[in-house]
């Protein structure tokens, strides 16, 4: 398999890559179980590319059901050292307002779902994650985002909810005092997956709504309408991120060694079949 290819994951509306040529649906399954979806491999602008969609085609899989291990274990295995995410977001204030992207650097917290994590089982490792994305992709993205013109805001904080359900009133109020920029439900634990998987990460949030803090409160309708006025503009941008340079494998930031230092379990105790599960996904560290 290639190893450089750039994974594309497309969130809600975001379910196929016109852009991509040459394209083959592949079946793959990881030690952390079957990914959403196949992956479409292929080329954009001349780039190896991996496109998953994160709820699957035709949406069948709620955000608190994804195999984010899968999902992130899948595309390493196809040869990504890149993931460029798509997620669809409620927004906190007036400078994010509904048809604007955001290039998201920042995350809090409120899941409280599983598998954030490909550690355990015996062997602990903890990923520094104070800078949750990579700064070299998303310089990228921030220049395809100023060549495609549409409204965009550099940097933001996304909070993230267990979901399905979109927040009360109260929660949006409260999200919004805490200086959040927009609310989604899916960008963690991917962000945290990507780092220990040691792969560069960056997220592009579509903002569809005003989530429940403003009069009009979000529901399925206006999301879909709000991505679908914006799917095009979304592909232009995959399109110039995939045509933007590829720096090199060595990730200035050092997402590709994001683990040097992280495990604190001593190899003598690491349990044979959890050292062979990891060495699928950190041939690095565990092969
Ligand atoms: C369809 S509205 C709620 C749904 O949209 C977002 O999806 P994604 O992050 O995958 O673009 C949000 O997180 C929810 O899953
Ligand atoms: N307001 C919102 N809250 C959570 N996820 C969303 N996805 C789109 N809009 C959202």
């Amino acid at each position: 398999m290639t190893s450089n290819r750039l994974g594309l994951i497309g969130g809600s509306g975001l379910y196929r890559m016109p852009a991509l040529s040459d394209g083959e649906w592949i079946a793959v399954d990881t030690a952390w179980g079957a990914p959403s979806d196949s992956l479409l491999l292929g080329t954009i602008a001349g780039r190896e590319v991996a496109f998953l969609p994160r709820h699957g085609r035709g949406h069948r899989i709620a955000p608190h059901e994804v195999n984010y291990r899968a999902n992130i274990a899948a595309l390493k295995a196809a040869g990504c050292t890149e993931i460029l995410a798509v997620s669809a977001v409620g927004g906190f204030h007036a400078d994010v307002p509904p048809g604007s992207f955001v290039l998201v650097d920042q995350y809090v917290d409120r899941t409280t779902r599983g598998g954030r994590s490909f550690f355990g089982d015996g062997i602990v490792a903890h990923a520094a994650f104070g800078h949750p994305t990579c700064t070299r992709l998303g310089a990228v993205v921030a220049a395809a985002l100023a060549e495609e013109g549409g409204l965009h805001r550099i940097g933001g904080t996304m909070l993230v909810i267990e979901g399905p359900q979109f927040s009360t009133r109260a929660e949006s109020l409260l999200h919004r005092s805490w200086g959040c920029d927009v609310v989604g439900m899916t960008g963690l634990p991917e962000a945290r997956l990507a780092r220990e998987a040691e792969l560069c990460y960056a997220s592009v949030a579509m903002v569809t709504d005003d989530d429940a803090w403003s009069d009009i409160h979000v529901d399925v309708a206006s999301v879909i309408a709000i991505m679908e006025a914006n799917v095009a503009r979304a592909q232009a941008l995959v399109e110039a991120v995939a045509a933007g340079t590829w720096g090199g494998i060595h990730c200035p930031q050092g997402c590709d060694h994001a683990l040097d230092g992280a495990v604190i379990t001593a190899p003598l105790a690491w349990p044979p079949a959890t050292k062979r599960r990891l060495a699928t996904l950190l041939p690095r560290l565990f092969g």
